[in-house]
């Protein structure tokens, strides 16, 4: 007996670490069927899942994250994990607020994968050296930083220009030009007063300065070409989540020497989190069933919790682990999750579907890469649509 598994883990890293889960179900006698879906961000993945499951075939498991998790459990699609999280002890296994995400109606419907933090700046050492510059810790540390890698010749800021790229950079701008508390008034809570206010236009304005420092030829272009650029010395930075670095550690480079990484500028209180799930559907098969199951086990177990973030530049979803495989990013990762969790500044990534549901995600994706592609629009106009964004959508 086999599972079907529908995710969008194509990439270099990406794929890699997939691997490590597919090697882990055959080594325990199960078939794993692979249903990637390219697009980074999973948008097109989504998409496919609900044709998928509206025909009434939708895979064994899924890639699925967040307040999405509540969207198919609402629609009575998920099946119930609470045997497998009782026998291996999740609760005592999970932080809390991780645990939750998993649970719909008090059952557990999914399994996290993995700890993603978005707001990462990474940067190629070598470029910053020619350049004469430092690691920025500000936003306007970045901008000068910038402006002197162009003079020597490199793309400063390495890019894709695609609307869940244009996101996740923007929310590390809202964080680091205005801060936790405002990120997650405006961009969690969806407050009007927030998203329409003179922070977000100020926020707006340092979002759109970006590209100024960005190359000609980013649009369209998918996340791990632009971190490609960075490996190859092409460009100085990216802004990107650590799935970034599972494409630095498929390239054979090592963190702190070969490639840098830091909180995005201005954010190093904060850490915006996006958790990897599986959730299993409901099905009738019992083969199908006890193969969910042991998929379920295996991916909260130490083994493939290690081989899997080693790969995929994540940490892992269970706290418990030893951590002394992982190297100087992943651990920078760790302690500041722990810290942020404790004194504040953990906050869910809106680009990567933990914060709102899937419809207002993608209302202000739209707002966001408008904005970003059309020099004329005010930052003030981008605002007000933010807020007509939030409202629209179906609540
Ligand atoms: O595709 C790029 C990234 O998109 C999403 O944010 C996923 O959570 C992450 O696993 C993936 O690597």
């Amino acid at each position: 007996n086999e599972v079907e598994v529908l995710h969008w883990w194509t990439s270099g890293g990406e794929a890699r670490a997939a691997n490590v889960l597919k090697d882990l179900m055959e080594a325990e006698g199960y078939g794993w069927q692979d249903f990637a879906v390219a697009g980074g961000g999973g948008e097109t993945a989504m998409t496919v899942l609900k044709s998928r499951a509206m025909s009434g075939n939708p895979p064994s498991a899924a890639q699925i994250k967040g307040p999405e998790i509540q969207e198919w459990g609402e629609l009575g699609l998920l099946g119930n994990l609470d045997e497998v999280a009782t026998a291996e002890g999740w609760n005592e296994l999970l932080p809390e607020r991780v645990a939750n995400i998993m649970r719909h109606d008090g059952q557990y419907v999914a399994v996290p994968v993995n700890v993603h933090r978005v707001n990462w700046l990474w940067a190629n050492p070598e470029v910053l050296d020619a350049a004469g510059v430092e690691m920025p810790t500000t936003l306007d540390e970045l901008f000068a930083a910038g402006e002197a890698i162009r003079e020597a010749g490199f793309v400063p800021l390495a890019h894709g220009g695609q609307a869940w790229q244009d996101a996740t950079i923007f929310e590390s701008v809202v964080l680091g030009s205005q801060g936790t508390e405002f990120y997650q008034q405006a961009l969690v809570e969806l407050d009007p007063e927030a998203l329409g206010g003179e922070q977000m236009i100020a926020a707006l304005e340092d979002f759109k300065r970006l590209r100024e420092l960005m190359d000609q030829g980013m649009s369209g272009r998918d996340w791990n070409i632009a971190t490609a650029m960075v490996i190859e010395g092409v460009a100085g930075f990216q802004l990107m989540g650590d799935w970034a670095k599972g494409e630095f550690t498929a390239a054979g480079l090592t963190a702190g020497e070969d490639y840098l990484c830091a909180a995005a500028p201005g954010t190093q209180d904060a850490f915006t989190f996006n958790i990897d799930s599986l959730a299993m559907f409901r099905v009738t098969d019992d083969a199908e069933r006890d193969a969910q199951q042991t998929l379920a086990r295996l991916v909260l177990e130490p083994t493939f919790q290690e081989a899997f973030n080693l790969a995929k530049g994540s940490i892992p979803a269970r706290p418990d682990l030893d951590m002394s495989e992982f190297d100087s990013c992943a651990k920078q990762s760790l302690a500041d999750f722990q810290r942020t969790a404790d004194e504040g500044g953990l906050v869910p990534s809106m680009a990567h579907g933990m914060a709102v549901r899937a419809d207002v995600q993608g209302a202000i994706f739209d707002v966001v890469t408008n904005y970003f592609n059309d020099t004329n629009m005010p930052a003030e106009e981008a605002a007000k649509r933010m807020v007509s964004a939030a409202e629209t959508a179906s609540f």
